[in-house]
């Protein structure tokens, strides 16, 4: 499937982090070759939720991980691109391929390895995933305190350098000021700018959120504020943290490992500090005593809101979470979408929601995509996919959703083509009662049907007389 004309854009105004174009990608296994995505189009856009929705099979978490770069092996990318902030990561595996006679995995691997290298700093910085199972992604003998620090001194360490910085840099005097401007404005540019006149920025964090909790009254709050100064350091400790603050990055350790494990074990005293923090504002009750518990001392909501914060914890541009809900009973699972909307409120996060439950897309997409065999079909406001539904697929998928009223619930006919082998033309005109013969010949692009909704079927794109 292409993509191409202009009046045709899948663009808005809001500018896309992520743009999919033509996407292919084949899993080489013994039983033949997958066709797991053919031709994707989609664009993800700055402080978006858009929800991706499809049967199971139809290349959801594929194209999920395709974004991260979390590429297996046995993966070709036959054709197409992923352009994150503008750059194509996985344009090498795609120069492999095409150059390669014949697929080889071992060879792939070679250059997933370069790939994976670039990506490190993409991911957990500007992209980042959340998975269904949060104990696959938790790591059962570390406490949950030690894997957000963890995500933080690998990627973001100048912050938690800064934070610690702070708190010896602070006067007292300083702390009396820092009050007096919270009473009078409450958190605003004043309160930032007396930081960054002071340069003790690393502050802000720390004190807005003690003035933000809720369950303090303000003398409480601005004794535990007072507190966050005239902490002292030791002087080598202090000299590389300033290191560490002006380059967040951190210095080669190997010839001083006495030194390194000093400022390891500072920084993530402080990574311990700013996750109790985090789970704080994400209204995790006794954040502070959670930080020092292992996984299989929470409940599996507990877990799945650390993951969530381990993926939040560096502000990035964009979090993939796939299928977060299912592995979840319904009342956690309303808990979790409501930590959804929330933080899509408090942050400027962009969301990739993956799910095969529509009504649990309702909730927290702006956007929903509709995936089959490996393509986008139909992709648009939500209020369009669910009250316009134009592709007979999705609105197939609509009658599926179970309702109150309904007396029987209708399921979907037929089955997904063998992605081994898949059919010339539409993928779906095998199940669909609108089928006519150019579906048969050809595949369809997505074409624009309406404001910012398209859809890819024959159907309308029929000569209108
Ligand atoms: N590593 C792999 N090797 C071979 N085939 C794979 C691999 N990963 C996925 N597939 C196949 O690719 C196709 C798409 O899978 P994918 O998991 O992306 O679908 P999905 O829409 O997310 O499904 P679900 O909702 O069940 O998770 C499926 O046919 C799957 O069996």
């Amino acid at each position: 499937m292409s993509f191409s004309m202009e009046s045709n854009s899948l663009s808005s105004n809001l500018a896309p982090i992520v743009k999919v174009e033509n996407f292919h990608l084949h899993y080489y296994t013994r039983r033949g070759v997958y066709k797991a995505l053919n031709g994707v189009n989609l664009e993800i856009r700055k402080g978006e939720v858009l929800g991706v929705a499809g049967e199971s099979g139809c290349g959801k978490s594929t194209l999920g991980r395709a974004i991260m770069g979390l590429i297996p092996r046995n993966a070709a990318v036959v054709d197409g691109r992923i352009l994150v902030d503008g750059k194509d990561y996985l344009k090498p595996l795609n120069e492999y391929y095409k150059k390669a006679k014949k697929f080889k995995p071992a060879k792939n691997a070679d250059v997933l390895k370069k790939v994976n290298e670039e990506m490190s700093n993409v991911r957990g910085q500007k992209l980042s995933m959340v998975f269904q199972e949060p104990m696959t992604t938790l790591n059962p003998l570390l406490q949950v305190g030690y894997q957000i620090a963890e995500v933080l001194y690998y990627h973001n360490p100048g912050l938690l350098a800064s934070r610690r910085l702070s708190r010896h840099r602070a006067t007292k005097e300083d702390m009396k000021n820092i009050i007096k401007i919270l009473k009078e404005n409450g958190i605003n540019e004043a309160f930032k700018d007396y930081l960054k006149n002071r340069n003790i920025l690393g502050l802000e964090d720390q004190v807005a959120s003690i003035w933000r909790r809720k369950d303090l009254h303000d003398l409480k709050k601005e004794q535990i504020i007072e507190k966050l100064c005239c902490e002292p350091i030791n002087s080598f400790t202090k000299k590389y943290l300033e290191v560490i603050e002006k380059e967040n990055k951190l210095p080669n350790f190997s010839r001083i490992p006495i030194i390194g494990r000093m400022v390891k074990r500072e920084l993530f005293k402080e990574g311990y500090k700013k996750a109790s923090e985090f789970l704080g504002l994400l209204g995790i009750p006794n954040a502070d005593k959670m930080v020092y518990m292992y996984p299989h001392e929470l409940s599996g909501g507990q877990r799945q809101r650390i993951v969530i914060a381990t993926a939040m914890i560096n502000n990035p541009e964009l979090v993939i979470l796939d299928e977060p809900t299912s592995a979840l009973d319904v009342t956690i699972q309303a808990q979790i979408l409501e930590l959804i909307k929330e933080l899509k409120e408090s942050t400027n996060s962009s969301y990739m929601f993956i799910s095969h439950d529509l009504s649990v897309l309702a909730e927290v997409s702006d956007r929903i995509a509709i995936m089959y065999a490996g393509q986008v079909v139909e992709v648009g406001r939500k209020e369009y996919i669910f009250d316009q539904p134009k592709h007979p697929y999705t609105q197939m998928l609509m009658e599926a959703i179970p309702t109150i009223e309904a007396h029987e619930l209708k399921g979907i006919k037929g089955e997904v083509p063998d992605m081994r082998n898949p059919p010339k033309g539409c993928m779906f005109r095998d199940r669909c009662p609108y089928a006519m013969p150019i579906c048969a010949e050809k595949r369809p692009d997505l074409r624009k049907v309406g404001e910012d909704h398209f859809v890819a079927c024959f159907l309308y794109e029929v000569e209108k007389p």
